[in-house]
């Protein structure tokens, strides 16, 4: 008898949200009625995620007083960073996340002075911090170094800091708007980037940031490269920060709510979001694609490669929905960015390879890309490793899950669907010693 396949509560209504929605024929996607076109291109993380997080997007003293909390919660508390370094090297990085998560809840807990927005920001700010952190003091110990990261450790593709841009033209790709960022040109100031290197590292051997106007963008970079990244790297992450942060009731978000709807505590609730954005179907997707593709060498291997493993049945991670049926509008918005990213940063192949792999699941599946299959490359292109990928998606999905929390609380009702039970039915009690 052929098993049937499972439901996956595919089209079931599980509840009601205001946070956003991808429209009724699955097309568009907006934010607190926001299209994600003008919240990516024209805004900043920072922007979207007080839009998420308080209902409304900022106006300038808001989001001046925003980003300075922000850069004053992304300081570790020495007992977090001591619990990290008793992390091993090898963990996965999305759990080194769930455990400073959930020590977090231990040092700073919920309570009526600090509320989940309150906590929602301090996560938003100290998981980048958290996660290298962990990453530099790991690295420090294999490689006996107690200094800022040095460029020969870092991947060994183009690393997008503020050198790395000298020369390339301005004008070569679409305008970098300066949304979230300082009104300077490219942070090019050898001295800028000598003064960065030469800070007093941490006890870890994390660069210590300089003074710079902050974004969350911008401070992840820094702390990841231990200089400067350019303006234009700077950006496009930002842009994939607000690409990330929210998408209705998506796993990791559902499963959080379910958390939320038992009455339990918020960090409870985001170290729920964040085990199940790991699963290669959720957010481990993004690993898996830069994975497949690294292993090509050119287009034509790669569409070949496609085709074989279609035709042995197996996914090609980046690509599907559940709810969008036409396209992904943000895979549109990050695939553009990816390809400047891929001139800028001088790639060959990657990017041609991608667009292979693209075109034989159009042709064989009628499948497009989502979200996930063009941020791998263009995380990849800002030197950012790979297993960084799935973590930075935690970073900004966390301004969705504290919505959606905070959502459910305020009218809350216990999720506890039913089950169709197919097991067996009246069966013979046996005495212990009687069964085989
Ligand atoms: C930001 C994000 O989290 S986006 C999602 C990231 N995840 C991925 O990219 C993983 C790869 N994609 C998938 O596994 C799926 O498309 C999901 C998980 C995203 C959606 O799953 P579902 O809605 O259950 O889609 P479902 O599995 O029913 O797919 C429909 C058909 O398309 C096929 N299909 C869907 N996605 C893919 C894929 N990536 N590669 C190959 N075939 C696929 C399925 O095998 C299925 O074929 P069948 O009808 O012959 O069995
Ligand atoms: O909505 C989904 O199922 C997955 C997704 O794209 C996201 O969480 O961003």
């Amino acid at each position: 008898m052929a098993v049937k396949k499972p439901g996956g509560l595919a089209g079931v209504e599980a509840g009601v949200t205001a946070v956003s929605t991808v429209g009724k024929d699955g097309r568009g996607l907006t934010y607190r009625g926001y299209a994600i076109d003008d919240l990516a291109e024209r805004g900043s993380f920072e922007e979207t995620a007080f839009l998420l997080i308080r209902g409304k997007l900022p106006n300038v003293d808001e989001l001046t007083d925003y980003r300075r909390k922000l850069d004053a919660a992304s300081r570790l508390p020495e007992t977090l960073k001591r619990i990290l370094e008793l992390l091993p090297a090898d963990a996965h990085p999305m759990e080194v996340l769930q455990a400073g998560c959930v020590a977090l809840g231990t040092l700073e807990p919920e309570s009526p002075q600090r509320q989940a927005a309150d906590i929602a920001d301090r996560l938003i700010a100290l998981t980048g911090p958290m996660l290298l952190h962990w990453h530099h003091f790991h690295r420090g110990e294999r490689e006996g170094a107690t200094g800022p990261p040095a460029k020969s450790a870092e991947p060994q593709q183009a690393v997008f800091t503020a050198d790395t841009a000298d020369g390339l033209p301005d004008g070569d790709g679409p305008d970098c708007p300066a949304a979230g960022e300082p009104p300077q040109e490219e942070a090019e100031d050898p001295t800028a980037v000598e003064a960065a290197g030469s800070r007093q590292p941490s006890s870890a051997g994390m660069p210590v940031p300089p003074d710079e106007d902050y974004t969350v963008a911008g401070h992840f970079l820094y702390l990841l490269h231990g200089r400067h990244a350019a303006i234009r790297a700077r950006r496009v992450f930002d842009i994939s920060l607000t690409l990330y942060a929210e998408h209705e009731f998506n796993a990791s978000t559902f499963a959080a709510r379910v958390t939320a709807s038992t009455l339990s505590n918020f960090y409870s609730c985001i170290a729920t979001g964040i085990g199940t954005l790991r699963g290669s179907l959720h957010g481990g997707a993004n690993e898996a694609v830069m994975e497949l593709i690294e292993r090509f060498e050119s287009p034509e291997e790669a569409a070949e490669a496609t085709r074989a493993r279609l035709a042995r049945k197996q996914l090609i991670m980046g690509f599907g929905h559940r709810v969008y049926s036409v396209s992904d509008p943000r895979s549109d918005i990050i695939k553009k960015w990816s390809e400047m990213l891929s001139f800028w940063s001088k790639d060959g192949y990657l990017y041609p390879v991608s667009e292979a792999v693209e075109r034989v699941m159009r042709e064989e599946k009628n499948l497009f890309p989502n979200l996930d299959f063009y941020s791998a490359t263009a995380y990849h292109f800002m030197g950012i490793p790979t297993a960084m990928f799935t973590p930075i998606f935690v970073i900004a999905r966390l301004a969705g899950w504290t919505a959606h929390i905070m959502e459910q609380r305020e009218n809350n009702r216990i999720i506890r669907p039913t089950a169709a039970y197919d097991g067996p039915d009246n069966l013979l009690w046996l005495e212990l010693h009687a069964r085989r």
